[in-house]
């Protein structure tokens, strides 16, 4: 890739940290989360609905998924998603991300139905997802993958890209650099030029979000992201999950460990099959009767 302005694109963002006093760090870490998250309010409060399920119900065929399923996620939040295996989490996920149409009810995003839509248009209305199952670019360097990841947004055309226009290579250059920014924010900028089939596990679930994030989503909707993790790995991900909503963004999680669930969230909403059984913080819904027997026989440790 060219940088128009003849910049180094040196692996300095790394190197320096390592010599930066105290003060000089913070300085930087705060230039970061600005080229992570540009312009965006920076906001621990939370806010007016951004996602609303009303009454939705899903059915594929004769096994009804979601049963009238209502509740919202308000824009700085971090919503847990939670319930047993076949609860309809993910049918739930696909519903709000307009994979799948609703058999009735609606879903709105900033008030509009979302409707049912191609993938791409989906990142364009500002949600973004990583999978149970990771899906990256293996081949492709990790800084790569998070360039390819934020081009749903570039304005200018497939010609212009051709023909290398200005605005193009400058919006190239631009995407690398916030790619750069996006890879440190997410902890793994020292093997941004290793090929992501070679990073280790824990550093390709932290890539998956750094590519969710290029697309600077108002939502970033994260399935199951600590899927195979130690608890150390766990912390850390607790770690950046609080730290992209304090650098402004809105989080929904599905995830099957309790503790980091419990950890993590401001709110919980709880699912058993496909209906909506709970909804409150965590507290509430570690002591709520229905969620209990929902996960009889199930502790907290070995619902992991
Ligand atoms: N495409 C589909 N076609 C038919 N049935 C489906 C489809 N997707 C999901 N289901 C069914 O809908 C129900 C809810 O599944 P879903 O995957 O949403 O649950 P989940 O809570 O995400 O489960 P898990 O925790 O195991 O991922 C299950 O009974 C599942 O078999």
């Amino acid at each position: 890739m060219t940088n128009p302005e003849e910049e180094p694109l040196e692996g300095g963002i790394v190197a320096e940290v390592a010599h930066m006093t105290a003060e000089q760090r913070a300085e930087h870490d705060a230039e970061v989360a600005e080229a992570v998250a540009p312009g965006r309010e920076i906001q621990v409060e939370i806010g007016e609905t951004l996602l609303e399920l009303r009454d939705v119900t899903l059915k594929f065929g004769g096994l009804t998924a979601l049963d009238s399923v209502s509740f919202g996620i308000r824009r700085g939040e971090i919503l847990g998603l939670i319930g047993p295996n076949g609860a309809g989490k993910t049918t739930c996920f696909n519903a709000m991300t307009g994979v799948y149409r609703p058999t009735s009810g609606k879903v709105l995003l900033e008030g509009k139905p979302i409707g049912k839509a191609a993938r791409h248009k989906i990142t364009q209305r500002g949600i973004a997802r990583t999978f149970q199952n990771i899906r990256l670019f293996g081949e492709m360097t990790a800084l790569e993958n998070v360039v390819v990841g934020a081009d749903a947004r570039h304005k200018t055309s497939v010609l212009g890209a051709l023909m290398r226009l200005p605005r193009h290579q400058k919006e190239e250059w631009e995407a690398v650099e916030r790619a750069m920014a996006l890879l440190e924010f997410v902890g793994i900028a020292d093997r941004a030029a290793d090929k992501a089939k070679n990073l280790p596990y824990g550093y390709q679930r932290r890539l998956e979000i750094a590519r969710a994030l290029a697309t600077e989503p108002k939502l970033l909707c994260l399935d199951e992201p600590a899927a195979g993790f130690n608890p150390a790995e766990k912390e850390g991900l607790m770690e950046l999950i609080r730290k992209i909503r304090s650098d402004g963004y809105t989080v929904l999680l599905i995830e099957h460990d309790m503790r980091l669930v419990m950890g993590v969230t401001d709110r919980i909403v709880v699912l058993e099959f496909g209906k909506k059984i709970a909804d409150g913080v965590p507290a509430e819904i570690r002591e709520n009767p229905a969620v209990i027997a929902a996960y009889l026989g199930v502790g907290e440790d070995d619902a992991a």
